[in-house]
């Protein structure tokens, strides 16, 4: 494990406790084995990353003075603990075939020799439980995304319907639900292939993401249909945001066997409302989806709950002549 340790003194930092001066001296053969082995146990406790690296942390401040501890890698994953202190010693968390990722230690003072040589060890303790935790996250990670497309898959949305709706009622922040359709698509598939049905549904989720903010969800809900929460935004500027992504769908088109094809796409909008649950919400955004596909697709629909209240009438008003037709 690379290693490097700013060396400038600095006078702030935790006393030492009563353990931390009896590991100064390097610990004995027998004592590094109980501290390993009670480590090791200690870390078993969790499959989350989080917990692990917070275990290890609290684990290492009993044995030295640590005021700080930081982990990031390639997977996107940062995490820091502690305050950041100027003194600092960095490890890659690493074999030869397998990397981790980054791990910081930091204090006000200059680690000794002996802590860093202890740190190694510990590290070493700490690799295969971290390495579990990540493949679990990995796991957990990909079982809620469509591989075909990377988005969140249906599992997901429903994971996060509820919670992003309770949140929204109760800070009165404005919530909107898109429903996205792609137009036509099984005459796309017929006529250029299954793959290349495939591509293009990557291209239009790529169309999408470009037009949304880093805080709006996305998520494949099945098929050629997409759904889109609009966090923090009221019915107009989600009708706007819908008018954009059907505009940049109609413009941008994908090559296909040297063809230039654009799909476009069908949208049902809706703004949730205090009385709503999740089926309410969706099933307005639903009736709006089915309302523009009506209308001749490629276009934009919002509901609001009072369309939604004349659609029922009407639709009750039609029940009611067909049945005494
Ligand atoms: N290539 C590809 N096609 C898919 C996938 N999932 C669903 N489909 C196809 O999407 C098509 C959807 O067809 P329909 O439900 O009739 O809808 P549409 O042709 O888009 O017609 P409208 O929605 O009414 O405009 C079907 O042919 C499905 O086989 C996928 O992952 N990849």
């Amino acid at each position: 494990m690379a290693r490097s340790a700013a060396t400038q003194p600095r006078t702030r930092g935790k006393k030492p406790t009563a353990t931390m001066l009896k590991v100064n001296g390097f610990p004995g053969e027998n004592e590094l084995r109980d501290l390993q082995f009670k480590l090791a146990y200690n870390l078993q406790s969790t499959l989350d990353v989080v917990n692990t690296l917070e275990l290890f942390f609290s684990n290492i401040q009993d044995l030295f003075e640590v005021n700080g501890l930081s982990f990031d890698n390639l997977e996107g994953i940062e995490l820091k603990l502690g305050s950041q202190e100027k003194h600092s010693a960095c490890y890659n968390v690493a074999t030869s075939t397998i990397q981790l990722g980054k791990i910081e230690f930091r204090r006000a003072k200059p680690f000794l020799e002996t802590e860093l040589t202890l740190m190694e060890m510990l590290i070493g303790v700490l690799f295969y439980p971290l390495r579990n935790a990540l493949l679990y996250r990995a796991a957990l990670d990909s079982s809620m995304r469509d591989p075909l497309t990377g988005i969140g898959n249906r599992q997901a949305m429903d994971n996060c319907f509820a919670r992003e709706i309770k949140l929204s009622l109760r800070h009165q922040t404005p919530l909107s639900l898109m429903l996205i359709d792609v137009d036509f698509f099984k005459k796309l598939n017929d006529t250029y292939g299954h793959r290349a049905g495939d591509k293009m549904l990557k291209h239009i989720v790529t169309n999408i993401k470009n037009s949304l903010r880093e805080t709006d969800q996305i998520f494949r809900f099945g098929g050629e249909e997409f759904v889109v929460l609009l966090h923090n935004t009221d019915a107009e500027n989600a009708r706007l945001t819908a008018e954009r992504i059907r505009i940049h769908s109609a413009i941008t088109p994908m090559e296909i066997d040297g063809e230039n094809v654009a799909s476009t796409i069908s949208l049902g909008v809706t703004t949730l409302i205090d009385t709503d649950n999740v089926e309410s919400f969706f099933e307005r955004a639903d009736c709006a989806l089915y309302q523009a596909k009506k209308e001749g697709r490629n276009k934009v629909v919002v509901e609001s709950s009072n369309n939604m209240r004349q659609h029922n009438r009407n639709s009750e008003a039609h029940a009611g002549q067909s049945s005494t037709a």
